[in-house]
């Protein structure tokens, strides 16, 4: 760690004066922890609707009345990035909302595929993180001062800028010094105090990051059934000084070590606690900045960063869940599905306020909705935009076959590779004798459900991926090559639809396009796994009367829960698949 901190930080005083150059230096990675004085900066009207004085008003209240906000915020891009120059950034504002919401678009420059999200605020490559301080987080403290307690996270890939928005940097202090100097400037003249805690949450276990050898938590249930953290310190500070002392120290034993991402990429949850106390109220502000979502193919993870990685990814995803819960207001919010869910339970939910800042790197497009994904899951799904138009559709080039073929091989499921191979020939299709496992009770069918994936999956593959699958309704000419996948919507027989409700992009665009394992895309919540598979008894007729009938024929003759059936179960094999 000792790069991240190459200084001493008790004789440093960063005030919080706009710097004169450039607002984003470029360093690569600055984790100075500032000094800071309480922000005077005011807010900059960009690309929101709520930053006129009476908007303002209007953001706050709203605020006051959401559990959860969600804002995004795009970073720059980085000088290790000046090749993705000239790509368009991935991510664009396009619209804002009377209620304070915007809309913003995001789009796959190699595929045209395009979604567009709703979002509380947007913060754009040139806001800097005192306007989401001024904008999103000034507003909770007064509350924390009343005993409301609230919650501050930056969520988002790696190397997508979260510990950059909360630690800051030298020049430009970062969420959590901005916080404490503004509670401590609230305080002078009171007889509140301020106490700090400080961990992090590393492999689903906890650690004192204020003590020396950050000291392991006892994580117990009071008698409320909330997570209690035992022994965790509590320290006292009255200035910013002292304040920076003992962060500093703790931000050196977060863990963190580089990636394939990022140079220095955090490995654990951290969180710190101000809190406020006076005679009668107490009050919490929880900042955190979240560990990174990693996509374990492009940051070639292995061994222990794999492992830190899969609990990464897993408290993350049940963090969205509680998010989503409290979102929708559901009377069951599921904080137990993880260490970090569970101590953060008495600050999310109840007449607790949070803010989920969702970073955004400008360039990698399948992170951003990954990160997005969080915000639709909380309601926050506009639609997914209609494709581009054909002319400008690109034909993507998807050799599915081999990658699964691959994948069954690297998994040493070779009797799985032969059967699906076997499949390719038109005598491949189960008869209606082999399907007469479908007579067994459901609890069987169901347990015996894993096992027969493989089987299934080649057969959803052979009716999906074969060339005649991909030609229309009406004109059944095959294409040249089998593994060209056409993206437009024409291109896909309509009784392929898994949702009925979402009939603006093909589900088998749907399909092709990388599915993360922990993505709540709005076509699972819309269409629950079925997974009884009925007999097609006409179906498996017509295929034994049809043998040389495109596969597209086949899948025509189904029935129509079988296929919906289907394409579900292919939905599930491709996301095995992508784990
Ligand atoms: N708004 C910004 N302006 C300039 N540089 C930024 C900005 N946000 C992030 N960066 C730079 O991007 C790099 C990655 O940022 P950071 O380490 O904060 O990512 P992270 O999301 O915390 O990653 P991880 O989850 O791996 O810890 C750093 O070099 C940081 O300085």
């Amino acid at each position: 760690n000792s790069n991240r901190f190459p200084g001493s930080f008790a004789t440093v005083t960063v005030l919080l004066a706009p710097p004169k150059g450039p607002r984003h230096p470029t360093h690569p990675k600055p984790r100075l922890i500032p000094i800071c004085s309480p922000p005077s900066t005011p807010p900059r009207p960009v690309h929101r609707v709520n930053l006129s004085p009476m908007a303002s008003a209007a953001s706050s209240s709203s605020s006051s009345s959401q559990p959860v906000r969600v804002v995004l915020r795009v970073r720059p891009l980085l000088p290790s990035e000046a090749s993705s120059a000239a790509v368009p950034p991935c991510v664009c504002l396009i619209g804002d909302h009377p209620g304070g919401e915007v809309t913003v678009q995001l789009k796959d420059q190699h595929t045209s595929r395009s979604e567009c999200y709703k979002v509380d605020a947007y913060f754009g490559k040139e806001d800097r993180v005192s306007d989401v301080f001024d904008q999103e987080v000034s507003a909770l403290i007064p509350g924390i001062f009343e005993g409301i307690n609230a919650t501050v996270f930056a969520y988002g890939a790696t190397g997508s800028g979260k510990t950059y928005t909360m630690q800051g940097s030298e020049d430009l202090p970062g969420l959590i010094p901005l916080s404490v100097a503004t509670i401590l400037a609230r305080c002078t003249g009171t007889w509140c105090s301020v106490e700090i805690s400080y961990y992090e949450v590393y492999m689903e276990r906890c650690y004192d990051l204020l003590e020396p050898k950050a000291k392991e938590i006892m994580a117990l249930d009071d008698k409320f059934g909330n997570l209690q953290l035992k022994g965790l310190a509590w320290v006292p500070v009255r200035s910013m000084e002292e304040f920076q002392e003992v962060y500093s120290i703790g931000v050196q034993r977060r863990k963190a070590a580089h990636t394939g991402l990022n140079d220095v990429s955090s490995r654990s949850h951290a969180v710190l606690s101000i809190r406020v106390s006076n005679d009668t109220v107490k009050g919490k502000l929880n900042l955190i900045d979240l560990a990174g979502n990693e996509d374990n193919r492009r940051a070639c993870n292995e061994g222990i960063r794999l492992q830190e990685s899969s609990k990464i990814n897993s408290s993350l995803f049940a963090l969205s869940n509680v998010i989503s819960a409290l979102k929708k207001n559901e009377s069951r919010v599921p904080y137990r599905e993880s260490r970090l869910t569970r101590i953060l339970q008495d600050s999310l939910g109840g007449n607790s306020r949070a803010v989920m800042i969702a970073c955004l790197n400008p360039v990698v497009y399948q992170e951003a909705v990954h990160t997005l994904s969080m915000a639709a899951r909380s309601g926050h799904m506009v639609t997914n935009m209609a494709s581009a138009s054909k002319e400008h559709t690109p034909k993507v080039k998807v050799d599915m076959e081999a990658k699964l073929q691959l994948w069954l091989e690297s998994r040493g499921k070779t009797k799985s590779t032969q059967r699906m191979n076997g499949l390719l020939s038109p005598t491949g299709w189960r008869t209606p004798s082999s399907m007469s496992h479908m007579k067994q009770p459901l609890s069987a069918r169901v347990s015996g459900r894993a096992k027969a994936m493989d089987q299934d999956g080649a057969k959803i593959k052979k009716v999906l991926f074969d060339s005649a699958v991909h030609t229309t309704a009406e004109n059944t000419t095959r294409p040249s090559s089998r593994d060209e996948v056409k993206t437009t919507k024409k291109e896909v027989p309509p009784s392929l639809t898994p949702c009925k409700e979402d009939k603006s992009e093909s589900p088998l665009r749907k399909a092709l396009s990388p599915i993360p394992s922990n993505m709540m895309t709005p076509c699972n919540v819309n269409c629950p796994p079925s997974l009884e598979l009925k007999t097609p008894i006409g179906a498996c007729h017509i295929v034994e009367k049809n043998p040389d009938g495109t596969p597209l024929d086949k899948f025509n003759a189904l029935g129509s829960n079988l296929k919906e059936s289907l394409i579900q179960q292919y939905l599930e094999f491709l996301n095995v698949a992508n784990k």
